[in-house]
Order: structure tokens, then sequence, then C-alpha cells
């Protein structure tokens, strides 16, 4: 069976894991998301899961850059998974006033650094007087409010973190939005055997010539007349020169299909260096 690095345990990561994945896999947890990237490079793992975009937070950018600076690991595949946050930790001691806010004892709360974007009205309304201090993932936040058994420090994180460290649930479902998704990529040398998607995606990185007027737009009208669908366009600093970017695609097209080859080797004629992250089957959420 191939292994699977995945952030974890008790991580939405292994939760949308192993929805998407079943029991056809091995599952390692890592407790960083650089150690997550580096078992696949080490051999370790023959493949690895990226949270890369949230609907509520866009690109996770740390994991995009790993994706793209750190590492060269082709995507496999990518798939979205349903994310509720809750508010994990110990209810206020009896006998303590306080007021219509049931949480204003909590004076820090511990997650990872997307949580605050998905749970921003929760938190400005309940833990606006808590300090919010950022950890490697929502599961390491729970186990640390379990180590600490301080009700003034919480966490926001998954249900079953919740089970698994033994603290309380205070409030479920606190995401700004019901239908708060994250997309998550699965990248390795070797691609895995997967149910078959009608949909398929290819993500490519582009970098502009230097000084050369419209070649976005020309880049963009590569895509246009072949009636190419773009599924995502993001501009990133390449981290070697200030003011200089590249452009991540994400394109609604396979690189098997007639079209999407030639439209990069049109970007290529005018000069743009194309980069292509990979070509792969994207699912939708089946519950
Ligand atoms: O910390 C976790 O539980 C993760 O799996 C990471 C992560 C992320 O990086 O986006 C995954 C999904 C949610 O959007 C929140 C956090």
């Amino acid at each position: 069976m191939k292994k699977v690095a995945i952030l974890g345990p008790s991580t939405f990561s292994e939760e949308a894991t192993r929805h998407f994945l079943k029991d056809d896999f091995i599952y390692i947890s890592y407790k960083l998301i650089s150690e997550v990237f580096n078992a696949t490079v080490a051999g370790e793992t023959d493949l690895s899961v990226i949270p890369i975009e949230n609907t509520l937070e866009g690109s996770v950018h740390l994991h995009v850059d790993w994706l793209v600076h750190e590492v060269n690991l082709p995507i496999r595949a990518e798939w979205v998974f349903p994310i509720d946050m809750n508010l994990i930790g110990f209810a206020n001691k009896e006998g303590q006033d306080e007021g219509s806010n049931p949480y204003q004892h909590i004076r820090k709360v511990l997650s990872h650094h997307v949580v605050p974007a998905q749970c921003s009205r929760f938190m400005k309304k309940y833990l606006s007087g808590a300090e919010f201090e950022q950890v490697s993932s929502t599961a390491e936040g729970v186990r640390l409010v379990s180590a600490l058994q301080d009700p003034a420090v919480a966490a926001i994180g998954t249900a079953i973190a919740s089970t698994n460290y033994g603290v309380p649930m205070l409030e479920k479902e606190i995401q700004d939005h019901k239908d708060n998704m994250t997309r998550f990529l699965l990248v390795g040398e070797e691609a895995p055997e997967l149910p078959t998607s009608a949909d398929r995606k290819t993500t490519i990185l582009v970098t502009l010539p230097e000084d050369y007027p419209g070649a976005l737009h020309q880049v963009l009208s590569a895509f246009a007349w072949r009636r190419i669908n773009l599924s995502k366009i993001e501009s990133k600093p390449t981290k070697k020169k200030l003011g200089t970017y590249y452009f991540y695609i994400d394109i609604a097209d396979s690189l098997d299909s007639v079209l999407l080859p030639s439209a990069i080797q049109e970007i290529e004629a005018i000069g743009c260096q194309v980069r292509i992250l990979g070509s792969y089957p994207s699912y939708s959420y089946i519950s």
C-alpha cells in the first residue's frame, strides 16, 4: 500500500484525506507542513497531502510557496472537503459572571494561522478580548489546551481532536460561512490509482519576459481564443528580485487535450517561462 504524509493527527487534513482516499493507503502524520512535503521528497512516503485554498481565506500562501520554491513534486489530484470549525476548551468556572458572553474567560486562542480568517465573525463577537497564537495545526492547538487544562486557553479545531484529546467542545460550526470548503492537493512522484474523474485540471506557473508590454494580455489570449477555461490566476512574487512576479494558473483542461499543449507553446514563443506543476483529476465533494 502507498504511504501518504499528512499534517496530523486529528486535523482537517486527516479528516479530508481519510474521506477521499479511504483505507487504500497508509497515513503517516507529521506535525509541520514542511515535514509533510519533505517526507515525500526523502522517500519516507509516496505522496503528501497539502491544503492549498479555502473558501474564506483564499490561497494558503505558505503552502503554495513550498510547492513552488522548495520542492518539485507533481500534483496528482485535488479534492475539496467541508471545514466545520469548533471552539474547543473548558467552560468558565461556576460563579464567575460573564454577562452575555459565555466565552469572556478565554484570554488566548491557539490554532492554525488560516483559522482567524475562517471564523472572523465569531471571534469578533465572542473572542475579541483573547489573543490569537499561531500553532502548527488546529490539532496541535487542542493538544496544548489539553496539556494546560486552563479555561483561559482554548483552541479552534476538529470535532475528532476534541474527542481524542479529551477537551470539551464549547461551540460547534463557528466558521463564517456554512459552506466553508478547503481544497487539498495530493503531490508525489508517482500517480496513485484513483477513481476516474470527468474533471481534469492542469496547473502551470508562467513567468513573463521583462519589459514586454501586453505580455499578460497575450498569455490570456492564448487561452481565450482556444476557449480554454481558467479557474484561477494569481500573481506571486518570484522571490528573486523585488517587483518581479510569476502567475499561478489553474486550467480546467488536461495536458492530454488537443488545445492546451499548443496554448502553452504559444506562451513560450513570446518569451514566457512555463513550469507545469501537474495535470490531474479534480474531485468535487461527495458526502
Ligand atoms: O490544521 C489543520 O487542521 C489542517 O489540516 C490545516 C488546514 C490548512 O492549512 O488550511 C486545513 C484545513 C483548514 O482550512 C484549516 C487548516
